[in-house]
């Protein structure tokens, strides 16, 4: 399942996080691919140790765990660190087709998950670059994403994807990586869309209605059985 989450970050945060970025040393992408990826990857990053990328990293994180869609959709069991890159016209920046590492390990804190989600926040409005699409491939076929600055997509990290070449502007996003209590994204997204039905459900009759409390019950149920904690 592919979900977009907008206004992750408001345009006054967007607008510092791009003045700390501006003003930031950045190094080749590469410096954190794998084999195949680092054979398509022609983009920059901020260090990925450094001070601005974990500083900014937590702030995504806040906002993140503070959204109630971004908990329905993903189930975080933890997220990596936040990386930055910038994909520039006059450089002839893209990613081209791969699939992320299965595992992502963080030297700093130890931290190592399994990639069930990918992520990309939008740094930068879409009429600011021309190109810089990320492209998802998944069983029912390729989908273009491009999303206002402070928005983001959620994929699963299964599928193979790619960010076309920017050919005007820069294109500047947050990436990274989370692994979810429910590994299998099939059901992952069943128990969002049951959740997301139910929310509905209480609106209209109120959270004390029978059916309502049975289905939340079905829901807590289904989490139990699938949850890996
Ligand atoms: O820039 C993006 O939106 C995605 C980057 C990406 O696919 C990666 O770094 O593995
Ligand atoms: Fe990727």
């Amino acid at each position: 399942m592919l979900t977009c989450l907008p206004g992750v970050l408001s345009k006054d945060d967007v607008a510092d996080f791009r003045r700390i970025m501006d003003a930031s040393e950045w190094e080749d992408g590469r410096s954190t691919a794998g084999a195949q990826s680092a054979m398509v990857k022609r983009n920059e990053q901020l260090p990925p140790d450094g001070e601005v990328a974990r500083k900014l990293g937590n702030r995504i994180i806040s906002a993140l765990t503070s959204n109630p869609r971004f908990i329905a959709a993903a189930i975080p069991l933890q997220i990596f660190p936040p990386l930055f890159n910038r994909y520039a016209a006059d450089s002839g920046h893209h990613f081209g087709l791969h699939v992320d590492n299965a595992i992502r390990g963080d030297r700093l804190t130890g931290l190592r998950i399994r990639t069930d989600l990918s992520v990309t926040l939008f740094l930068a409005e879409p009429e600011d670059y021309d190109g810089g699409e990320l492209v998802i491939e998944d069983t029912y076929g390729s989908h273009e994403v491009k999303l206002p600055a402070g928005d983001c997509v959620l994929y699963p990290s299964t599928s193979l994807h790619l960010v076309t070449p920017v050919t005007r502007g820069t294109r500047v996003a947050s990436f990274f990586w989370l692994q979810s209590m429910i590994r299998d994204d099939q059901a992952r997204s069943m128990i969002f869309d049951l959740d997301t039905a139910i929310q509905a459900l209480v609106e209209r009759l109120g959270r004390d209605d029978p059916e309502t409390v049975k289905l939340t019950g079905i829901y807590h149920n289904l989490i139990r059985y699938w949850a890996e904690v």
